[in-house]
């Protein structure tokens, strides 16, 4: 699945606090929900886990973005999408939102190092609660590897390190291990 950086999935995603939102499964809601390292848990589920990075850059934030980062001190931020992989199959596109000042600190060249190496190992880093969303599975159907009958779920929280915040958003995608099981 080739996605073209930043990837315009063209839509008004909505986002609802995970208490509000009936999950209709359990092993997805342990998937959405784990306050783990995504990362490190889909390892587990693999022989071969890969990162594939996307981009990084200065690009515009969402308006939803921008409404859940602090409007000062004024931020350059960059956003940062990568795609991982269980096995060469796309489980989860992420798209990340990261301020400068990180960015040329303790996020400095992160590569194809999975953000979360950085951010679970760095107790500095506190994590909010989820939110959830819900998107067509035709919006990542940029070609023909994914059905588009699909609906799947997202999940984004928010790190922050003193002043400076970071939303870390998560797509499943259908091969993901979230829609196994029940
Ligand atoms: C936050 C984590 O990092 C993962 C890796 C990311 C990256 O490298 O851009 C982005 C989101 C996460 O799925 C994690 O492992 O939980």
């Amino acid at each position: 699945m080739e996605l073209t950086f930043p990837f315009d999935h063209g839509i008004q995603v909505e986002w609802v606090a995970a208490h509000n939102v009936v999950i209709p499964s359990s092993t997805l809601q342990h998937w959405l929900l784990d306050t783990g390292s995504l990362t490190e848990r889909l390892q587990e589920c693999c022989d071969t886990f890969s990162l594939r990075r996307l981009g990084q850059g200065a690009v515009p934030l969402y308006p939803n973005e921008k409404r859940w980062l602090p409007e000062a001190p004024v931020q350059q931020w960059q956003a940062r999408e990568v795609i991982l992989e269980g096995d060469s199959k796309p489980w989860v596109f992420a798209r990340s939102v990261l301020p400068q000042s990180l960015v040329d600190g303790e996020l400095a060249n992160l590569g194809a190092q999975p953000l979360g190496k950085r951010l679970f190992n760095d107790s500095r880093f506190v994590r909010s609660d989820f939110e959830l969303c819900q998107v067509p599975a035709a919006v990542f159907a940029v070609d023909n590897t994914i059905s588009d009958r699909q609906i799947l779920w997202g999940r984004r929280s928010r790190f922050h390190l003193g002043d400076d915040y970071i939303i870390v958003a998560e797509i499943f995608l259908p091969d993901s291990p979230a829609y196994r099981g029940d």
